[in-house]
Order: structure tokens, then C-alpha cells, then sequence
């Protein structure tokens, strides 16, 4: 693990690295923000946070000011880029913003030209923890918050692995990818036409099956994705069909954007430390 940067921040540290990817099978770069307890000698719970598409691991660090609420309660953030990266890395052939460099989805991709590279699923669930649980001193509570695509990944990576995450939350998620342009685009080139598998990767399809994990997802109404893209009307059934612990809430008048995760972040990150 090479350092990158570091910056004091809310009296914790905002800090960055560099990595060997195993699974991804390239160099990857995140970022952690340790809270000021942590300088006490103190281990602390975790909190991922998974961007969407076009997004690095700077967007939520630097837009969303989720530091101060993270320096209370006394919790890190870990935010992994979207996809591998590098020289050699598949991107989409017209470098579109939604698959390939910057949008991967969170899945383990197993068509070609993709799967040799695009296993974020696995990263996001096992390499990256591992090494966060070895290297800083965090306790094993884990929480996981997503935006968008991340909100899509947060929510799956969630219902999947029920024992390791003690909540889950996210903004503007994509909640039925099987079922919209930007979810049929990335699955059939990461997944290939067996669209059984894609239904292993759908927040609604997965939410339908029921569980436990706490989720709360807040849904801009003046979002421009979130009718075609978006779907929360799908979770929401699928919650009322199995009767899973979702709190839904549709903020009136706020877009996609980081305005709108800085004005909530807040309130996800009290809802997960209520819950370690
Ligand atoms: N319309 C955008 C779609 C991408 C987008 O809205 N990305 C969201 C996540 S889905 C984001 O967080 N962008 C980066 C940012 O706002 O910092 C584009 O064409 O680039």
C-alpha cells in the first residue's frame, strides 16, 4: 500500500492510497477518513461509501461533508473508485460514461473483454475490507451507503451478505437494473445474456426475497434519472411483498447531484451508527 495524501480534517485525517488489486488484477487508489478518536488509541466501526458512474473515490470526499458527522460519532469512511483502472483496463469502445472505466457496476463480470478486470463485487466485499481491517484500526461493524450506481451496489452487496453489514443506505439508487437502460447495458456486457444472473445483482429482485439489514433510501423528486433509470417504486414493492425493513423517503425539490447527499449524509450516517 503506497500513500498518496493525507489532510487533517474535523480533527480526524482524510488520507489516500494506492494498491495492488489481486482481484481486479490492477492498481487501484481509495480513500479512508479516520476520525479523531482513532489518535486516542481507539478502534472504530467502518462505513463504505460506493460512488456512481464517472465518479472516483474524490466526488464523495470532497463534495459530500461527511467528515464532521464522521468525526462525532467516531467512524471511518472507505470510498473505493468505481471500476479497475489503467493501462490495459476493457473500456467501452466510444468511452461512454455508463460502462467500462468509471462504471463498474459492482458486479463480477464474467464476459469478455471484462472479466479480467471488472470484479468489483469481490472487491468491494472482500479485498478491500481485508485490507482496511489489516492496515487501520477498525473493529469489524460495517456499514455500507452508496449513490446511484453505488446506491445499486450498496443495496445488493447489503442484501447478499446479511452477517457483515449492520445497515445499509442510499441515495438516488438504481433500484431495478434488470429492468433499465443504464442496468440492461452494463449486465448484458458484464454478464452476458443469462439474465438469471443479473437478477443476482438487483436490489428489488433481492429485496423481494426479504431480509434484515436495516436500509434507508432517500429519492430526490426533481432527479432527471428517476423515472427511466431509477425506479424506487420497484424496492418499495418489493419491501411491502416481503416485508423487509425499508425506509423510503422521497425529498421534495432535490436533483441528483452531491447537493442533495451533502444535505442528507447526516442523517445516513447517525441512521448506521444506530445501528452498530
Ligand atoms: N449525466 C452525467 C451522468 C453521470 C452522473 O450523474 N454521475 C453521478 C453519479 S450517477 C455523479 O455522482 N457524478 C459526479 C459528481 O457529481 O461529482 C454524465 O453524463 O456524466
Amino acid at each position: 500500500m503506497e500513500p498518496i495524501s493525507s489532510n487533517k480534517c474535523f480533527g480526524g485525517w482524510h488520507k489516500r492510497y494506492s494498491h495492488q488489486s489481486s482481484v481486479l488484477n490492477c492498481t487501484m487508489e481509495f480513500a479512508v477518513y479516520l476520525p479523531p478518536v482513532v489518535s486516542e488509541g481507539k478502534s472504530v466501526p467502518v462505513v463504505y461509501w460506493l460512488s456512481g458512474l464517472t465518479c472516483t473515490d474524490e466526488n464523495f470526499m470532497q463534495k459530500a461533508g461527511a467528515q464532521r458527522i464522521a468525526a462525532e460519532l467516531g467512524v471511518a469512511l472507505v470510498a473505493p473508485d468505481t471500476s479497475p483502472r489503467g493501462e490495459g483496463v476493457a473500456d467501452d469502445a466510444d468511452g461512454a460514461y455508463d460502462l467500462g472505466l468509471g462504471a463498474g457496476f459492482y458486479v463480477n463480470a464474467t464476459a469478455e473483454p471484462w472479466a479480467r478486470h471488472y470484479q468489483m463485487y469481490d472487491y468491494v466485499v472482500k479485498e478491500l475490507p481485508e485490507l482496511i481491517e489489516q492496515y487501520f484500526p477498525v473493529t469489524q461493524q460495517r456499514a455500507i451507503s452508496g449513490h446511484s450506481m453505488g446506491g445499486h451496489g450498496a443495496l445488493t452487496v447489503a442484501l447478499q451478505n446479511a452477517g457483515r453489514y449492520s445497515s445499509v443506505t442510499a441515495f438516488s439508487p438504481i433500484s431495478n437494473p434488470v429492468d433499465c437502460p443504464w442496468g440492461k447495458k452494463a449486465f448484458s456486457a458484464y454478464l452476458g445474456s443469462d439474465e438469471k444472473l443479473w437478477q443476482e445483482y438487483d436490489a428489488s429482485v433481492l429485496m423481494a426475497k426479504g431480509g434484515d439489514v436495516p436500509a434507508l433510501v432517500d429519492q430526490g423528486d426533481a432527479d432527471n434519472f428517476l423515472r427511466e433509470q431509477l425506479k424506487p417504486e420497484a424496492l418499495q414493492k418489493a419491501a411491502d411483498k416481503s416485508g423487509y425493513p425499508l425506509e423510503l423517503r422521497l425529498q421534495p425539490g432535490y436533483d441528483h447531484s452531491y447537493y442533495f447527499i451533502a444535505s442528507f449524509i447526516e442523517e445516513h450516517l447517525r441512521f448506521h451508527a444506530r445501528h452498530w
